[in-house]
């Protein structure tokens, strides 16, 4: 299925971009004044190859939950049971993502990819557990490459039933305790920047905990001989094994799939971030399909979001996850399309243009 998804990739149409540029500029407002929406739109133009665009709702939110064998070195303050009960959070509606979900009209659907807890059934809980929790990273790889792929599919079907059950945007979400660990070294592999560059606090260290952290991910890196990871899809598969988590895996998924289906991917924070480096690898063409939701305080975000050529709509120092920033993100995307739908141009309007 990897093979298939990674086959009906397009990059952006030359055309639909093209037009919905020119279109840009013949609408009721001085030419780039609306900034970086109008790139937005433009993009998304590109993405689904037809100017202008789909609306980009209905939204869906995919929490991709799982665990750390890393969690044991000590990286973060929180147990890790908090990401079992965080699970229990989302399905009972009482998380911040549930509250912005809301707000933006998105559903929330949970996915249980390596939960190290076994989870009661729920209306919006979606089973693709790989195993109870990724190998501690800073020792061996977290996954082998077949768990690997196998979360990167589970990632894809999910994509495929948001999509076959309306969507027409993807938000990715995660939830996992020390998963800010395993991003690191995903984004020091996938772009060749020091650990110490690209590691940060997550969800919130003290100096000494800092310090084991980006000796851990310098470990991971040594340990499981990563370099030039970019240089093939396999390489890139391997590094994803090596140091990643089971979220990153599926999040890589669900932006190929929104890639192949042509239904826009807006993506969250520094989990969302090291992921989109691997779908990258896959295939560049994949990000031709993403929007950046939005800044994450985590510093390796910044060199995601830099290697990747993104610029983040919103950046309000979030660092919570959930697919938080990318749904707070959605009502701009939806902002900036409706205006190449809805507002009139000079000419139909009968405003004056500016001499030349
Ligand atoms: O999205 C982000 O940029 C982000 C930044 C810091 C922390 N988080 C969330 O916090 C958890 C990981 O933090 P940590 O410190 O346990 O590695 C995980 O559940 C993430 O969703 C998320
Ligand atoms: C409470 C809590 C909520 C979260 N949501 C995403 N990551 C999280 C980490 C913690 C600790």
């Amino acid at each position: 299925m990897l093979a298939e998804t990674l086959a009906a990739i397009r990059p952006a149409d030359p055309r639909a971009l093209a037009e919905a540029r020119a279109h840009q500029d013949r609408l009721t407002k001085p030419r780039g004044s609306l900034g970086v929406l109008e790139d937005v739109a433009v993009r998304l133009a590109g993405a689904a190859g037809v100017s202008p665009p789909p609306m980009p709702e209905p939204a869906a939110l995919a929490i991709f939950a799982a665990d750390h064998g890393v969690h044991a070195r000590g990286v973060t303050p929180w147990p890790q049971e908090v990401t079992v009960q965080m699970v229990g959070n989302f399905l009972a509606g009482g998380a911040v993502a549930n509250a912005f979900a809301a707000q933006a009209g998105a559903t929330v659907t949970v996915v249980d990819v390596g939960v190290a807890a076994d989870l009661p059934d729920a209306p919006q809980l979606i089973r693709h557990k790989i195993a109870y929790g990724t190998a501690d990273l800073s020792q061996g790889p977290a996954m082998t490459v077949d768990q690997a792929v196998r979360a990167l599919e589970a990632g894809i079907l999910v994509g495929k039933e948001l999509i076959a059950a309306g969507a027409r945007c993807l938000i990715t979400g995660d939830m996992g305790i020390a998963n800010t660990t395993a991003s690191a070294a995903l984004i020091s592999a996938f772009t060749g920047m020091d650990p110490a560059e690209v590691t940060g606090r997550g969800t919130g260290i003290d100096d000494e905990t800092y310090e084991r952290k980006v000796g851990l991910v310098r470990s991971a890196l040594r340990a499981n001989a990563v370099s030039d990871v970019s240089s093939s899809p396999s390489e890139a598969l391997r590094a994803l094994a090596a140091v990643g988590g089971f979220e990153h895996a599926a999040i890589a998924g669900l932006i190929l799939c929104g890639a192949a289906e042509r239904v826009p991917v807006i993506l969250d924070g520094v989990i969302a971030g090291a992921a989109a480096l691997v779908a990258a690898a896959l295939d560049p063409a994949a990000i031709d399909h993403c929007v950046a939701g939005h800044r994450s305080a985590e510093p390796g975000h910044t060199a995601a979001l830099a290697h990747l050529g993104l610029r983040p709509l919103v950046e309000l120092e979030l660092r919570l996850g959930e697919g938080t920033g990318g749904l707070l993100a959605h009502p701009m995307v939806c902002a900036a399309v409706r205006v190449m739908h809805d507002v009139a141009t000079f000419d139909s309007a009968g405003v004056t243009e500016k001499p030349v």
